[in-house]
């Protein structure tokens, strides 16, 4: 396949990663610049979202010089001239987001607050959730977003059927559903009525530690059990299984040899809220590209011809 090493960067190389002392900082992965020995990938046609397909050309610079660079690869460009930040101009209509939860939403919360501060381009305009009093659903109602119940639970008086929740998402005019600690299987009729617009951040380095029983704590102990040295966030595509779609993004920490699971989800937790609000700002800024093989990119801001 003529894109078989497109992203060797992302693998670190783990013998040159410095040794850390016992801590509970974050590290930054310095990852390999890509080879001369890597094929060269002058020119590939990569689906965009309008459909049209148009050749693009992927030089052989690092495409992420370390595990934690900005997926929106810095969205400011200073002005010389003026001596402060010019935003760059993103056009077309917001998108409608639909979140799905079952706990506390802390992701929830943290895409709301770009939402709000105008770093995403795109709006909530409704909740769903399996839990009718978790602590997500409660943050909606307190900031006007519509919550609606689904699946209908035994200890529920309302919820939607799977058909009547695809309506209702429609009748929302939603764009891009977002899985945000959502507990339940998401059931064909939604994903076939939204095709390649249904994202999950899951807690672990997919697709290791997935699958059905995976979620929650569940997965950081199951990360030092096994005795992983690296673990974090995913972002991915949802289709019919658990956690088996499309890698979209991810970021690594490091897994320490005296962390407890609480200690490490909360540093998972913290690269999540980043990940999942800068994926988000390049869905709603129309940069994601369907590489011929069906592996999703994210195109930098700064340099169309870039991926994160
Ligand atoms: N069709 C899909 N639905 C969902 C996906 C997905 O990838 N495809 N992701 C999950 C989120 N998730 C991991 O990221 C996940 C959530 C829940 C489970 C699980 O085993 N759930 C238990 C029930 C738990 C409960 O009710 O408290 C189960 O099904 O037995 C695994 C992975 C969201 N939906
Ligand atoms: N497999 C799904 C899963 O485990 N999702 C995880 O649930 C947590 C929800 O936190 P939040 O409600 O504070 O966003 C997050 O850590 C998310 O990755």
């Amino acid at each position: 396949m003529e894109i078989q090493h497109i992203l060797p960067g992302f693998s670190p190389k783990l013998s040159s990663a410095p040794s850390f002392p016992i801590s509970k900082q974050l590290f930054s992965l310095k990852f390999p610049l890509l080879s001369s020995s890597y094929p060269s990938i002058q020119s590939q046609n990569f689906e965009v979202p309008s459909g049209a397909v148009y050749p693009m050309s992927i030089s052989q610079k690092d495409i992420c010089s370390s595990s934690r660079r900005r997926v929106s690869c810095s969205s400011n460009t200073a002005d010389p001239n003026k001596g402060h930040e010019v935003r760059a101009q993103v056009t077309g209509r917001r998108k409608k987001l639909a979140v799905f939860v079952s706990g506390g939403g802390s992701n929830f919360r943290s895409i709301h607050e770009a939402s709000k501060r105008g770093s995403l381009h795109g709006d909530v305009v409704v909740l769903v959730t399996n839990k009718s009093e978790c602590g997500g659903a409660e943050y909606a109602r307190n900031n006007g977003i519509p919550v609606i119940m689904f699946p209908k639970a035994k200890d529920e008086s309302d919820g939607l059927c799977p058909n009547d929740l695809v309506d209702t998402l429609r009748r929302f005019e939603v764009d891009l559903i977002l899985l945000a600690g959502y507990l339940k299987l998401i059931p064909v009729e939604l994903i076939q009525a939204f095709e390649r617009s249904i994202i999950n951040i899951h807690p672990s380095l997919l697709p290791a530690f997935g699958g059905k029983g995976h979620y929650g704590m569940k997965v950081h102990k199951a990360v030092i059990a096994f005795g992983a040295r690296f673990s974090g966030p995913t972002v991915h595509f949802v289709d019919e299984h658990y956690d088996t779609g499309r890698i979209l993004a991810q970021r690594v920490v490091p897994v320490l040899a005296n962390d407890t699971a609480e200690e490490l989800a909360a540093r998972v937790l913290r690269e999540e809220h980043q990940l999942y609000v800068e994926v988000v700002e390049a869905l709603c800024e129309d940069r994601l590209v369907w590489r011929k093989d069906g592996v999703p990119l994210i195109r930098s801001k700064e340099n169309p011809d870039e991926f994160c």
